[in-house]
């Protein structure tokens, strides 16, 4: 293999960018997959179903190759979850705003994670989306609720976070999903935590 080509495989490898999109069941995360590769890829828009188990896309996005890796949130799967941490480089949260009996269940299984962060890795940014926003009666106090609570928590981790509310059917608020998923967006949402260096 010549010296460029080496040069050029590195290039692209650096540009890989691994997006884990976890949390539970239901909560929207094919939907904002789906949406992701509709804007950016023209793919036509689908009708999600549960994901069994996990479905791998390719996204290239402003010269990065973003490998979106979509996981079953179904409580029988997430004994599995750990097995997709390695080399991640954003972990991409949902939460169902709009379904309140499951939002602690929602953070609690975050807080699991962030309590073996060694597992996911030190250097992967966290992105958490409040999902479902069109159905919340009230949306700017459910999310300023949530938005309290996991700063509670990441406080307790020192973790520096981005929150965006967002409704994936619509695409409302997910604009700046993708610069912010290769680390070129700080004005995506508020960052609680400690002050995120997110480039
Ligand atoms: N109203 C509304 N419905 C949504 C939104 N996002 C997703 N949904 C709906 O919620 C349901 C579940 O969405 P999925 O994307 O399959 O959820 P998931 O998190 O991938 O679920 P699992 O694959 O089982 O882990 C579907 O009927 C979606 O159409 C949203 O922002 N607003
Ligand atoms: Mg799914």
């Amino acid at each position: 293999m010549g010296l460029l080509t080496i040069i050029k495989k590195q290039k692209l490898k650096d540009r890989e960018v691994r997006c884990l999109v976890l949390g539970l069941d239901n909560s929207g995360k094919s939907t904002v997959v789906d949406w992701a590769l509709s804007t950016h890829k023209n793919k036509p828009r689908q009708p999600v179903t549960p994901t069994v188990g996990f479905q791998i896309h390719t996204l290239p996005y402003q010269g990065h190759n973003i490998q979106i890796w979509d996981i079953g949130g179904q409580s029988t799967l997430r004994p599995y979850w750990d097995n997709y941490f390695d080399k991640t480089d954003v972990l991409l949260w949902i939460i169902d705003i709009a379904a309140a009996a499951r939002v602690g269940e929602s953070v609690s299984e975050l807080e699991v994670i962030l309590q073996n962060r060694d597992r996911l890795g030190y250097s992967c940014r966290i992105i958490v989306l409040l999902n479902k926003k069109d159905l919340v009666n009230k949306p700017t106090e459910a999310i300023d609720a949530m938005k309290r609570r996991l700063d509670e928590i990441l406080k307790l981790e020192n973790i520096p976070i981005e929150i965006k509310a967002t409704d994936a059917l619509s695409g409302d608020g997910l604009e700046e999903l993708l610069p912010s998923i290769i680390g070129h967006n700080k004005s995506f949402g508020g960052v609680v935590g400690a002050p995120a260096p997110l480039s």
